[in-house]
């Protein structure tokens, strides 16, 4: 923790899942200024500008005052590659207040207390916007090419951030000849999910659509003239490991996951499958509940105070045991997914295919419960890394061999596999899904009485 207040130059970055600008956030908050109407009515305390107060109010002198930029990883990135200094509107769009219509608003900054950004043009977190696919500069540096093992004046392209990017690598594939709903619909009935250390649920609009707890509805920041609305929740891949690495048999998983060779998570679905008999092996977890916000809603509650909780534990610790905790927080975290497209769906989409990337992509659990839970079926990318080929799709564009970012979306993406749900089990789901709503609720009770004389 001290470390944080020491304004050490060399431990300058501030990581995305960090909290620790709550009071700034709240503060931002309490304006309710109009620009947080673009990141679904609260801003996150994921988000830059509490981040920035939090050094204004902590590193005054030894960092706010002396620092030439504060960048998003991708502008940090690009500006590293060629010299540039210029913003992607994705990053600033999603992340910093910016409108893609209005520029930046200065009466925001000036009421949260940052107005010396505003006295400076911006000139520190981005007066220069480009959007992503647009070719930077002179290319990669000499510096950055040596550094990289490629050519100098290689195309760098105006960045997207990770999960936009992974949004682009899938949500525009071909999906002719799969029997899925989405064939022949506007690719506004796609949702794609990337799901890593937290995961982002983004679904666009040809109109902007304003949807409570969910951020958006931000212009052209992921596919160009489309508004995107982002849904997320804070932890789900690192939820799983936190999970699992925390349980008593965690040790007996790794020796026997180490001597067949596999990952800890093919071990514990072969161990699922082994113990599930006859049944459905969702249906483990009949009496075993968890609520997945352990670090706090991000959507569609956009409540951080809001903690984890588990109900129906037994004194076991074995192996059984740790499977069907790990079983019921996957599950968990496919009703939150849910809960977000119940929420993304009143307020104006319609989804009907979901398009799933990142880490947790490759567990084939954790895709199975989300189209069981979610009634939905799931498209996984042929391309491993689907991040990496919405990065690849922005390259492309940069280089000029697609006239369009949409041109290359359609070109490069490719279906691999298409998961469906098993409808049969949407009862078991439907009910274990009213407990996953009390489960929150009766938190909240809980506060409150605690809050109560
Ligand atoms: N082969 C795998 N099988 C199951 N889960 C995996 C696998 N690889 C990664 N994961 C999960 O994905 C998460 C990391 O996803 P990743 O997309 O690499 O992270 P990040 O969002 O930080 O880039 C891990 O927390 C882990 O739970
Ligand atoms: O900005 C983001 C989403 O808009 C983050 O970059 C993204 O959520 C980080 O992903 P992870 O925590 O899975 O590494």
């Amino acid at each position: 923790m001290l470390h944080r207040h020491k304004g050490d130059s060399h431990r300058n970055i501030i990581m995305w899942l960090d909290h620790r600008a709550v009071s700034q956030v709240h503060r931002i908050n309490e304006t309710k200024h109009s620009v947080l109407q673009y990141v679904g009515g609260v801003m996150s305390v994921e988000m830059q500008a509490p981040k920035l107060l939090w050094l204004k109010e902590n590193l005054r002198e030894t960092c706010w005052d002396k620092a030439g930029h504060f960048f998003d990883l991708p502008d940090f990135l690009s500006w590293k590659a060629t010299g540039v200094t210029a913003r992607s509107l994705c990053s600033l769009v999603c992340k910093w207040t910016y409108s893609a219509e209005k520029g930046w608003d200065d009466s925001f900054w000036k009421m949260v207390g940052l107005e010396d950004l505003v006295a400076d043009n911006y000139s520190k977190i981005g007066n220069q916007v480009l959007p992503p696919g647009t070719s930077l500069g002179n290319g990669l540096t000499p510096e950055a090419a040596k550094d990289l093992g490629l050519p100098a004046g290689i195309a760098v392209a105006a960045s997207l951030i990770d999960a936009h990017a992974g949004g682009l690598g899938v949500i525009g594939a071909d999906v002719r000849g799969h029997g899925l709903a989405c064939e022949g619909q506007p690719v506004t009935s796609r949702l794609a999910i990337i799901c890593g250390t937290s995961s982002c649920h983004m679904g666009i609009s040809k109109n902007p659509i304003f949807v409570p707890g969910v951020w958006g509805p931000y212009f052209s920041a992921m596919v160009p003239g489309f508004w995107l609305n982002e849904g997320g929740q804070s932890v789900t891949g690192k939820l799983i490991d936190h999970m699992v690495q925390g349980h008593a048999a965690f040790p007996e998983l790794q020796a026997k996951a180490t001597a067949r060779c596999q990952s800890i998570y093919a071990y514990l679905n072969s161990h699922l499958d082994l113990i599930k008999k006859a049944q459905p092996v969702g249906f483990l977890t009949v009496d075993l509940h968890v609520w997945p916000d352990f670090h706090g809603n991000r959507s569609p509650l956009a409540d951080l105070t809001l903690k984890g909780m588990v109900t129906g534990l037994k004194l076991s610790q074995d192996l059984d045991d740790l499977a069907i905790l790990y079983l019921a927080t996957v599950q968990a975290i496919a009703f939150g997914t849910r809960l977000i497209i119940e929420a993304m769906e009143s307020a104006g989409h319609s989804i009907s295919t979901l398009f799933l990337c990142g880490g947790l992509g490759k567990n084939p659990l954790f895709v199975q419960m989300h189209a069981d839970i979610t009634g939905t079926p799931v498209v996984l990318s042929q391309e491993v890394e689907p991040v990496l080929l919405g990065a690849a799709i922005l390259g492309a564009r940069a280089s000029g061999d697609f006239a369009s970012v949409q041109e290359a979306m359609a070109r490069m993406s490719k279906v691999g596999k298409v998961v469906f749900p098993r409808h049969e089990d949407k009862r078991y789901y439907d009910k274990k899904y009213q407990v996953f709503l009390k489960l929150v609720e009766h938190q909240k009770e809980y506060a409150s009485i605690m809050k109560g004389d």
